[in-house]
């Protein structure tokens, strides 16, 4: 593997915890405009590969390059989201007492404090980004509506329209599906192949059927190291996907 016309790259990284290899020789390569699906079993290191890639961890050895020049590795977490790179945790944190389209005002200026921006006329630039983030999301409907009373799925869609507000490279999402209904996931891969036309992401998930929803290149995590990589069919077919996922 190589680091040309890569958008991340990650060479034999390894992290350990206490003696205990989280990641072992990990790499990964991901192409910039491309969304990756990781998936393994339960402490596969699937966490931990992203607590690197946004520098919460720092890898023992190895490289984490982003955009081909930039080393992941030197940097703490503001500084790699300065770069591009936005995450998306499993649980949703937005603002509940605020309706679905202050949230995106909030989001766009995040920076200049809550008063100018829920005072003052959004601009011309403004007022089109939350518009476009309306749509994209399919929240338009649900402008007026304060996040505390969306759903689930509603709010998880809200906020990464809310990462997407800072034009992130990179899009990090974990688990988007956990706990949603099965139409709210079928719309969340829906969500994600529209934000996948204009942005790099990785998505971390357990269900299958929203892995196949999506129809991307899968990495499989075993034990800190890929164990497979290809469409969802290549890698079901794996004999040692196969014997990991059953347990035999
Ligand atoms: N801070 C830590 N200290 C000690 N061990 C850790 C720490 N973080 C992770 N681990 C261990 O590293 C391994 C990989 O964990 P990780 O959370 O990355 O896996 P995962 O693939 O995300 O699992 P899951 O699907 O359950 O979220 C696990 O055995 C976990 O217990």
């Amino acid at each position: 593997m190589t680091a040309t016309g890569t958008l991340l790259y990650m060479e034999r990284v390894s992290v350990s915890f206490d003696g205990f290899k989280a990641l072992n020789d990990l790499s990964l390569a991901v192409a910039p405009g491309e969304m990756r699906a990781i998936i393994g079993p339960n402490g596969a290191g699937k966490t931990t590969m992203m607590d690197v890639i946004t520098g919460k961890t720092r890898p023992d050895t190895g490289f984490v390059l982003f955009d081909e020049v930039h080393d992941l590795k030197g940097m703490d977490e503001a500084a790699i989201a300065n770069l591009g790179i936005g995450r998306k945790f499993q649980k949703p944190t937005v603002f509940e007492s605020q309706s679905v389209e202050d949230n995106f005002v909030l989001a766009l200026q995040g920076e200049r404090g809550v008063w100018p921006n829920l005072f003052g006329r959004p601009r011309a630039r403004e007022a089109e980004r939350i518009e476009e983030l309306l749509a994209l999301t399919r929240l338009a409907p649900h402008r007026d509506t304060l996040a505390g009373s969306l759903s689930h799925g509603q709010k998880q869609w809200l906020e990464i329209g809310m990462l997407l507000a800072q034009d992130p490279k990179l899009l990090l999402v974990d688990e988007p599906a956990a706990g949603m209904t099965d139409a709210e996931t079928a719309e969340t891969a829906e969500l994600l192949k529209r934000i996948a036309t204009t942005h790099s992401v990785i998505v971390v998930e357990h269900d299958m059927t929203f892995i196949r929803a999506l129809g991307v290149r899968v990495t499989v995590l075993h034990e800190g190291s890929v164990l497979a990589e290809g469409s969802l069919d290549h890698v079901s077919a794996n004999e040692r996907v196969i014997e990991i996922y059953l347990g035999r």
